[in-house]
């Protein structure tokens, strides 16, 4: 037993159509339940693996809006979240999260177009248009970070220069110590770096935890910075 917001999860596959592309998804097709022990959870694996699909599910199922924010966004741009939301049912612990936000990187621009919609005077709009995407991006995070907050980011990293990603990874750091919980997707060596948390690889079929040396963000990473001039080689030949 631990105290995390979201325990872990289980899939109710009589929900879901016998035609539906889910059960093509080798990471997700096999999945009954789905354990979280710590307080960064990371999926990693191959484009196309499964893992939008499965945190955004576990997203709308604890009760965000699809395309991200806090849980009091509620608008949709376009209806593109899959059945796997409502077959999905999470295991809640017993304490409730202080803050929360759901961070995706491919709808971040409609976020941003409500938050100044949602704003008044009260609760004045941060201007996210008016800051570069990495600004913008890490503002947000920023913003909404705090102990004892449920946090779902599905690639973060990916207008985040490295410094900053390291800033994020402190911010998460210093969060998931008093209580957050973070369920992160990343391609990002630096943010899966964060000690001391759980890695699910969607690679090689069926989900399965694995070591950050194991994930291929580690591997290419290490293999190009340290064997740069081989491996171009390789790849170019005598282009
Ligand atoms: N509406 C849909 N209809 C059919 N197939 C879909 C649909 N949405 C997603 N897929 C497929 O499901 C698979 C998993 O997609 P998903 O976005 O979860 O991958 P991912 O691991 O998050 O990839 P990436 O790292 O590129 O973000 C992909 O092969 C994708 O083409």
């Amino acid at each position: 037993m631990n105290n995390l917001f979201i325990q872990g999860l289980s899939i109710e596959w009589t929900k879901i159509r016998q035609d539906s592309y889910l059960r093509n998804i080798d990471a997700i097709k096999d999945i009954n339940g789905l354990d979280f022990k710590k307080s960064v959870t990371f999926f990693v694996g191959e484009n196309g693996s499964g893992k939008s699909t499965l945190l955004e599910a576990l997203a709308v199922a604890y009760g965000f809006n699809p395309e991200g924010g806090t849980k009091n966004y509620s608008f949709s741009t376009y209806d593109s979240h899959s059945e796997l939301c409502d077959a999905i049912r999470i295991t809640k612990g017993f304490r409730r999260p202080k803050s929360g936000y759901f961070l995706r990187a491919e709808s971040f621009y409609n976020v941003a177009t409500k938050e100044k919609e949602y704003a008044d005077s009260e609760h004045p709009s941060e201007k996210y248009h008016e800051k570069s995407h990495g600004e913008s991006f890490l503002a947000i995070a920023q913003k909404y970070m705090r102990a004892e907050g449920i946090y779902i980011f599905d690639e973060p990293e990916a207008a985040l220069s490295p410094q900053r990603q390291l800033t994020l990874l402190m911010d998460i750091c210093k969060c998931a110590k008093h209580g957050a919980q973070f369920i992160i997707v990343t391609h990002s060596p630096i943010l899966l770096g964060i000690p001391d948390a759980e890695i699910f690889s969607f690679d090689e079929g069926e989900l399965h935890l694995c070591e950050y040396e194991e994930t291929d963000s580690y591997i290419v990473t290490e293999l190009f910075i340290n064997n740069r001039n081989h491996l171009l080689h390789k790849l170019l030949g005598e282009v």
